[in-house]
């Protein structure tokens, strides 16, 4: 594996390397969620390429961007034993020039869910995922589902801007309890942990409500709400929606029955402590293990 950090040197290797390339972009600290996505990106092309950056462009001013969880040592050995041929580490000052000008923003997506409590979250990620697809320049980039509503953006940024590249997506890594993985758990107490598995508790309630056949939305809601309030405050629901899986339209109102051919993502944002945490799930899909 190398491990490069100039974006001229990753250029070069990647040139130099026969065949197609798989690329996993992450921010580092990494878990078995990141290397679900790996295992399958090497499956999927000839090379794996992963870049491991804690892209400040995302973080709001005064939010987690240094306390963010770092561990160059232990990603580089987990990136080398996953079979990465190239491993991109940047500083922002590679990625970005004092007088950095250009954004990518995908319009009308982030007016929902995550978007409206980070403003400019977005477009610093399709801003720097354009970036790291200029440099890597792959044919396949693999993506979570936890991540739900960026996976939703970046799918429509690459087919908007016509980038040459397949996107692939991958169900939740959880824990047995249900808790999907994520970095920014490092963050939790041990008493945090345990309310943590709320999140996942009220998506199988939502999903056992919508399978029972409940389409009105606020309802399914509503469940999902009771059983979040079991574990938390109020105040700490950063939000709580039913959406179209691929408009990101939230059911409610006059909208608020789901139709059966559109299906319905419901998703959220919890502060349990320090941690902001985010989960999703398709209430017309399968339920996964770990909330049975
Ligand atoms: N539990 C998981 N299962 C599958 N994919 C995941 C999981 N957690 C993160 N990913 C994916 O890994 C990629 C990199 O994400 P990132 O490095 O931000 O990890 P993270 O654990 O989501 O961190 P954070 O705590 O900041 O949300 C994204 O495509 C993301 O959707
Ligand atoms: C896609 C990404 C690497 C862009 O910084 C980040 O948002 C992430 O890790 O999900
Ligand atoms: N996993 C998405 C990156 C972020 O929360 O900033």
């Amino acid at each position: 594996m190398k491990v490069i950090d100039s974006i001229a040197e990753f250029r070069k290797a990647r040139r130099a390397l026969p065949g197609t390339v798989a690329f996993v972009p992450t921010m580092g600290y990494l878990h078995p969620g990141h290397l679900a996505l790996m295992e399958r990106a090497r499956r999927e092309a000839d090379h794996l390429a992963v870049s491991i950056f804690v892209n400040p462009t995302q973080f709001a001013p005064g939010s987690d961007l240094d306390a963010y969880p770092r561990d160059p040592e232990g990603d580089r050995k987990k990136c080398e034993d996953a079979g990465c041929d190239l491993l991109f580490m940047p500083t922002p000052e590679m990625m970005y020039a004092p007088d950095h000008a250009t954004v990518v923003e995908t319009e009308g997506l982030d007016q929902v869910l995550c978007g409206p409590s980070r403003p400019g979250h977005f477009r610093g990620v399709t801003t720097i995922v354009s970036k790291l697809f200029n440099i890597v320049a792959p044919d396949v980039a693999v993506f979570g589902q936890k991540d739900f509503q960026q996976l939703a953006i970046i799918r429509r940024m690459v087919r908007d801007l016509n980038f040459p590249i397949e996107i692939i997506d991958l169900p939740t890594v959880r824990e047995a309890d249900g808790l999907a993985l994520s970095s920014r758990n490092k963050y939790l107490d041990a008493q945090e942990r345990a309310s943590a598995t709320c999140l996942s508790r009220a998506l199988a309630a939502a999903w056992h409500a919508y399978q029972g056949g409940e389409r009105d939305a606020e309802k399914v809601l509503e469940v999902a709400r009771n059983t979040l309030l079991e574990s938390v405050s109020a105040q700490a629901i950063d939000y709580l929606e039913c959406v179209d899986p691929l408009r990101l339209t939230r059911y409610e109102g006059d909208a608020r029955q789901i139709p059966d051919a559109q299906g319905a993502v419901v998703a959220m944002a919890v502060q349990v402590g320090k941690a902001r945490l985010i989960d999703n799930l398709r209430l017309d899909g399968e339920l996964p293990e770990a909330l049975g």
